[in-house]
């Protein structure tokens, strides 16, 4: 039988997390992400799932029961092989969008040349161009996140853990970026594990949608996302299949609190 914590992006097993020694935060999580997958984390606020995304960024110790493999080894911080994205952009104010945009690739010892030569291409393909020379605090919070996802891409990770990256932004720029993300992986293919309490999101952007229940966090449900690539999100809007992935999704979480609370 195939090793699959060697073969998967990400593969969890039994994996229990408290913080304290005595209040469960994460309890019995199998989770798998294949190579090339897109999968996204829903749940309620408080169930670990950041903690989760953590984990695997090697960011938080993984000291209870259960296994974590990230990319064939053991998580550790600085895995070249893994990119981080967050809901709050994290640019550097002095730095200019392009060498925000390289600084990722830059951290990891890419050669400043080829650093900025990848940071060039992928602010073209996000659209900023011709913003190469402009600073944070002269780009608008969706031209900020545009940078942000530039940046996550050109480090050339095989794997991306994205933590609401589009959470903060109004929900215009919002669904451009969700198109604008499945634009680049379509190019990129990356394995993804994506952190969202937007199930519309989850739907639009995922090969997979996994469940979870209040805390302690535990796998509820996984939910294939069996909706045809390319996708749009206006296309989408206009799918039945996606509201009823939508509603399924929905009642799968419910049920989550139901169980918590009763
Ligand atoms: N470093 C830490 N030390 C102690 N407790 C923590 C730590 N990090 C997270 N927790 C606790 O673990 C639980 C899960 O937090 P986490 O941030 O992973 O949840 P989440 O599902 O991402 O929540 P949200 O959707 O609100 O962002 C929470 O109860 C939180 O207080």
């Amino acid at each position: 039988m195939p090793d699959l914590s060697k073969e998967a992006a990400i593969y969890v097993k039994g994996l229990d997390l408290s913080f304290d020694g005595s209040t469960s935060v994460l309890l019995d999580v199998n989770l798998n992400v294949a190579e090339g997958e897109f999968v996204s984390l829903v749940g309620p606020s408080g169930c670990g799932k950041t903690t989760l995304l953590n984990l695997c960024a090697g960011l938080v110790k993984h000291t209870g029961a259960g296994s974590i493999t990230v990319a064939g080894a053991a998580p550790h911080e600085g895995n070249e092989q893994v990119g981080y994205m967050l809901a709050r952009d994290s640019l550097l104010p002095w730095r200019t969008a392009l060498e925000n945009a390289a600084f990722g690739a830059q951290v990891r010892g890419v050669p400043a040349a080829k650093s900025i030569a990848r940071a060039k291409s992928m602010l073209a393909e996000v659209g900023l161009a011709d913003y190469e020379k402009a600073l944070p605090k002269a780009l608008s919070h969706g031209m900020r996140q545009r940078t942000a996802l530039a940046r996550t891409f050109a480090m050339d990770a095989s794997l991306l853990l994205m933590d609401e990256p589009f959470g903060a932004l109004d929900a215009q720029t919002k669904l451009q970026l969700e198109d604008l993300l499945l634009r680049l992986c379509e190019q990129h293919r990356h394995s993804v594990l994506f952190v969202t309490h937007d199930l519309a999101e989850a739907v639009a952007v995922s090969d997979r949608v996994i469940v979870m229940s209040s805390r302690p966090g535990r796998i509820i449900a996984d939910v294939p996302i069996d909706l045809p690539r390319p996708r749009s999100i206006r296309e989408l809007q206009k799918s039945p299949h996606f509201h009823e992935l939508y509603a399924t999704l929905w009642s799968h979480l419910e049920s989550g609190w139901t169980h918590h609370e009763g």
